[in-house]
């Protein structure tokens, strides 16, 4: 085994100051720096919190006899025998003995250096797992410490920590081992806060899980379920938590224009309407209602599975704005939605005199400069588009709303930028806009009590009346002609449908290419039929132009790729395909299949899928078939994918949590949050260096 050669205090220079300043690991070499950073390590608290994956356990000796075999245990005894044997494999095979038997232990490639150290007469300890060979009891590849006089066991588990190629556990090992004994490892709570919860003190949680003694659990250790585990879990979500809360009060402390609510406007509006608001939608627009009128910047994110009707509350809400004398402007992530978003809204609003811009990059430049003046002159009252909206040359006159749509899809710096669009230089408002944040794929409970708990959330949880379940089928590829028959006879009876396209994740050109073969082929399958194709690389108006077609019922059957996933709202398509159904992820199929069931006919989706699938494909198509709820299929996916993947934690700009899971410490989670109220209330000393530890250089989606 190798040991850590003392190695020379290094420091770094500060390219601002050109001072020298010490590295934050002291005693530390550049190159092992280097691989520390690749493992997140950049602090001694960092080195701290890293945990170890699994335990040795070297605290045991077992005589070779009696040692239980397919389990790994520790024996030691004296090389009687050291060979190289050449068949069937060059192997090192030695022979160790103890007082109560022999082993052969063997090395396949093995060093030089090993065969001149292990020979005969040297005493070794070696950990493994012993089995029945070909000679007797042996170990393959055991590790092999060779021993001196009287060489102690070791009085705690052996951690085995993540590592990088080049860093040995040795090395990590003494490094942690090291800090335990030099950093400070005071408790940033109060015991009257953490023994209540029966969790222990950090100090001896942390050095529990590097040294756990040779009785510790090693089942409750690796599950982290043991008490010390749950005391770094408890710990984790409390600075998100307080991180959160800290947010969330320093909006309050933010200023933003308070919107009156006159409600004439509103009442214009639903008095056009073909229908009338559900109490869940009523429900929901009384608290933006109330939060447009708050001297503090409202941040709410409006939940409600696909086809519940959030568009009429944004509208209703942008109507507040407006009626104020400020600026509304709706921003999504495909340019479908957004020009969906802007037919419907202007064909809503433009009747009672609201002038609507609409903005996206794929403008004509004469079209585009004349929406950035009237965005920017405060005519247009109402802006609709794509991330267009927050490029640097839009600067609204008096923004007072931003409705942001599918806002997982925006990273937070995007949504960041459009509610600077309010403050900007040369706007006449110098507040902040409000925020209103929509999603169609519901966010579990779990989820939003963590990453959005600096968020209000509003959520519409019935759908308008009259809609039947959308019923979905499970059908293999090789029944595919009685899918053709079945949608032939829909679209000759008038019904529209949908044929989603297979998924080609690894690329756009094949996607393009998956796309226009199915067009071509389902084309020449319904030659009675008016058949359109939509795909992402067509050009904005071929797009829209088509889209219209097949709003206004000219054409009958749409083929797609998944660019009509979010917002598309046609309500006379009852039927939809969907190709390689066992491709797509949990949230899309439910998204793509909420495109029906949005009329008052009956609906069905069709999930064609090509055998063999795999196990979680198996799940997904099985979830999807159980359940129509939206937050149901949010939880389980959830719980199949994690929270990173679930929010897309690379684009939602959200810190994932390390230690703890959503899934098994739902009442950590719980406590975190009350504890975190309480600190901030009284305990706020305690709340700082709570946050400052692990925080530390993390916080800064604490200014978003
Ligand atoms: N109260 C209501 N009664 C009847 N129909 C309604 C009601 N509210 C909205 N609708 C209609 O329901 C359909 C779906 O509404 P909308 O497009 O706003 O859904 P959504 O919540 O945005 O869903 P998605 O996220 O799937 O786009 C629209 O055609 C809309 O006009």
């Amino acid at each position: 085994m190798s040991t850590v050669k003392p190695r020379k205090i290094r420091s770094t220079t500060s390219k601002d100051t050109g001072e020298a300043t010490p590295p934050l690991i002291p005693g530390v070499s550049k190159p092992t720096l280097d691989k520390l950073t690749k493992l997140g390590i950049s602090t001694p608290l960092d080195l701290i919190l890293h945990l170890p994956l699994r335990y040795e356990d070297e605290t045991h000796l077992y005589p070779i006899k009696h040692a239980p075999l397919n389990q790994t245990v520790l024996v030691e005894g004296t090389i009687i025998r050291a060979d190289i044997k050449y068949r069937p494999k060059r192997t090192l095979i030695c022979q160790v003995e103890d007082a109560s038997g022999v082993l052969f232990i063997r090395f396949l490639n093995f060093y030089g250096s090993q065969v001149q150290s292990l020979s005969p007469g040297v005493k070794v300890r070696l950990l493994g797992e012993i089995r029945y060979g070909f000679f007797g009891l042996e170990m393959v590849h055991p590790k092999c410490r060779t021993l001196k006089e009287d060489t102690p066991l070791a009085e705690c588990l052996t951690p085995i920590y993540p590592t990088t190629a080049g860093l040995s556990q040795t090395i990590l090992n003494k490094l942690i081992k090291r800090t335990l004994s030099t950093i400070d490892l005071t408790d940033s709570l109060p015991e009257a806060i953490f023994s209540p919860l029966g969790l222990s003190g950090f100090a001896e949680s942390v050095t529990y899980l590097h040294q756990p003694p040779p009785d510790a659990s090693q089942h409750h250790l690796t599950e982290k379920t043991h008490p010390a585990w749950r005391r770094i879990k408890f710990d984790e979500l409390l600075a998100q938590q307080l991180s959160m809360r800290l947010h969330y009060n320093k909006r309050h402390s933010q200023k933003a224009p308070r919107l009156k609510n006159p409600g004439q406007l509103k009442q214009q509006l639903l008095d056009t309407l073909p229908f009338s608001l559900t109490k869940a939608q009523q429900r929901v627009e009384k608290e933006i209602s109330r939060d447009l009128n708050k001297a503090h910047p409202m941040q709410r994110l409006l939940q409600g599975d696909v086809g519940s009707g959030k568009t009429i509350v944004a509208a209703l809400a942008a109507m507040q704005t407006i009626e104020s004398g400020f600026q509304a402007a709706i921003m999504a992530p495909t340019e479908i939605l957004a020009e969906q978003h802007y037919r419907k809204l202007s064909g809503w609003l433009e009747p009672i005199g609201i002038s609507v811009a609409w903005l996206t990059a794929s403008l004509p430049k004469k079209d585009k400069t004349a929406a950035l003046q009237r965005v920017s002159d405060g005519s247009a009252q109402l802006a609709v588009g794509t991330h267009a909206l927050f490029q640097e040359q839009v600067s609204f006159n008096k923004l007072g709303l931003a409705i942001i749509d599918e806002q997982h899809r925006f990273g937070v710096h995007q949504r960041l930028a459009l509610r600077m669009k309010g403050m900007a230089e040369g706007a006449a408002s110098k507040s902040q806009p409000h925020q209103l944040m929509m999603s169609a794929t519901p966010i579990p409970r779990t989820l939003s009590m963590s990453y959005y708990a600096d968020l209000d959330v509003s959520v519409i949880d019935k759908l308008p009346p009259g809609r039947s379940p959308v019923i979905t089928k499970l059908v293999a590829d090789s029944r595919r002609d009685e899918i053709i028959e079945r949608i032939r006879q829909a679209c000759l009876t008038g019904k529209q449908a949908y044929w989603v396209c297979p998924l080609i994740e690894e690329s756009e050109k094949l996607q393009l290419q998956t796309a226009l073969d199915t067009y071509q082929t389902i084309s020449q399958t319904f030659p009675e039929l008016k058949v359109g194709l939509v795909h992402g690389r067509m050009p904005n108006l071929e797009k829209s132009a088509m889209m219209a077609e097949f709003q206004s019922g000219n054409v009958q059957l749409l083929v797609a790729t998944t660019v009509i996933e979010v917002g598309v709202d046609v309500p006379n398509a009852s039927l939809m395909v969907i190709e390689h159904a066992e491709r797509m992820g949990l949230s899309q199929l439910h998204q793509l299949r909420g495109r029906v069931g949005r009329g008052t006919s009956q609906s069905a989706c069709i999930l064609l899928y090509q055998s063999p699938l795999s196990d979680t494909a198996r799940m997904r198509l099985k979830i999807i078939y159980e359940n129509t709820d939206g937050f149901e299929i949010s939880r389980q996916d959830l719980q199949l994918r994690g929270p990173g993947e679930f929010l897309g934690a690379r684009q939602s700009g959200v810190p994932m949590l390390r230690f703890a899971n959503l899934d098994q410490d739902s009442d950590l989670l719980e406590a975190a949050r009350t504890t975190a109220e309480l600190m901030l209330k009284e305990h706020k000393p305690a709340a700082e260096s709570h946050l400052q530890r692990w925080l530390n250089n993390k916080e800064d989606y604490l200014k978003v």
